[in-house]
């Protein structure tokens, strides 16, 4: 028999749902939200009743049944650390989204979705590879200051949905396989995937990597120290410095590559040395993982919207591509990989993990 889902992957400035029967998109929808609308809310969760009738909305509007569905699932959130996998939304798993005990992100409130509406109708709720998946060996925990270790917060979705379509399409198991991969959007992560877990990664959202469009990365620690108690800076617009407004927004006042491109494009050397700043940055990450496997490594992959732009990658081949060869699979399919997260448990491929 086939398994219809409902998808929600909650972004920042927008709501991505999808409908799907078994591994087949009926529809999917990107519903935008204003500045003004998401200023109107304190906190993600005080979204939740907003976002919930915008998706009721849409699906009214398309003629869909809701009743049709078999499952529901979320993009998961900032949950304690857990390994890779598909989560029943628990009421455990739905008061720590609520929470958000590793912090506020707009990915929280997909199970908190996924959960209402589906004890609206009577079926299943899951989330898939929470950004929190957390699989790193003891020692790459160490950050030299033990009450501050290195943690896992990272595109732990995308990142295991393209190691799994690699070795899928090299007829081989993800456990079986060495892999780097490096996730390019309005964040970067680059991960470790050893044999099926990702045993080192830089934190992608206020961790110790690249800099990239939006977040500032690792900084000089010292400098950062005098920052925050300089008296200049609330708490809040520190971090806002960091996670947000950082990156190539405060080099180049933009978040978007394209725009960096028309810059260099129109004779901004600033703009074009930021931008090779980022490549050398990110090629450094790769290299630190390189480590990390010991040099066995079957493949690079290099995702993320940014993998659409061919200078940055170029520029990748060029300082990383000599550690092993590179894949390139631009953009997410996140939809995809929620749904077929619950369909491998709908379909009794892989046991639900239990939070
Ligand atoms: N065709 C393209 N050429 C160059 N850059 C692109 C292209 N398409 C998207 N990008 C860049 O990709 C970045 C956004 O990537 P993506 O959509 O993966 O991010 P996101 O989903 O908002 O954030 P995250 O991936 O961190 O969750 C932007 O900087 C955007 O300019
Ligand atoms: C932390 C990973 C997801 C994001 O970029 O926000």
């Amino acid at each position: 028999m086939s398994v219809k889902s409902l998808i929600i992957n909650p972004g920042s400035t927008s709501t991505k749902i999808g409908v799907f029967e078994d591994e087949t998109l009926l529809f999917e929808e990107t519903l935008r939200h204003s500045t003004e609308e998401i200023a109107q809310y304190a906190s993600i969760v005080d979204q939740k009743d907003f976002r919930k009738q915008i998706i009721l909305d849409l699906l009214k509007e398309k003629d869909f049944d809701i009743h049709s569905l078999q499952v529901i699932v979320g993009r998961g959130g900032m949950l304690k650390p857990i390994p890779g996998g598909t989560y029943a939304v628990s009421d455990e798993l739905l008061a720590d989204l609520k929470v958000g005990v590793q912090g506020q992100h707009a990915s929280n409130l997909g199970g908190i979705l996924a959960r209402e509406i589906a004890d609206s109708i009577g079926v299943p709720s899951y989330i898939v590879d929470p950004v929190v998946v957390d699989e790193l060996m003891p020692i790459s925990r160490y950050s030299g200051v033990p009450e501050l270790p290195r943690t896992s917060v990272f595109h732990a979705l995308n990142q295991k949905a393209v190691a799994k379509r690699y070795a899928k399409e090299q007829g081989a198991a993800y456990e079986s396989l060495n892999l780097i991969v490096v996730h390019m959007g309005g964040g970067v992560s680059v991960g470790a995937h050893e044999q099926g877990r990702v045993v080192d990664v830089f934190n992608a959202l206020d961790g110790d990597g690249a800099f990239s469009p939006e977040r500032a990365g690792g900084v000089p620690s010292g400098a950062l120290i005098k920052m925050c108690f300089s008296g200049q800076y609330t708490e809040k617009e520190v971090y806002k410095k960091f996670v947000g407004a950082g990156g190539f927004n405060a080099y180049s006042g933009t978040n978007d590559m394209r725009d960096v491109e028309k810059m260099v494009q129109n004779g901004d050397e600033k703009a074009a040395e930021v931008r090779e700043a980022f490549i050398m940055q990110v090629a450094k990450d790769i290299g630190s993982m390189a480590c990390v496997l010991k040099g066995k490594i079957d493949q690079i992959i290099i995702t993320g919207g940014i993998a659409y732009d061919k200078v940055v990658v170029a520029g990748l081949q060029e300082r990383a591509g000599f550690i092993a060869p590179i894949t390139v699979y631009p953009g997410e399919d996140e939809l995809l990989a929620l749904a077929q997260g619950a369909l491998r448990v709908m379909n009794g491929e892989e046991k639900a993990m239990v939070y």
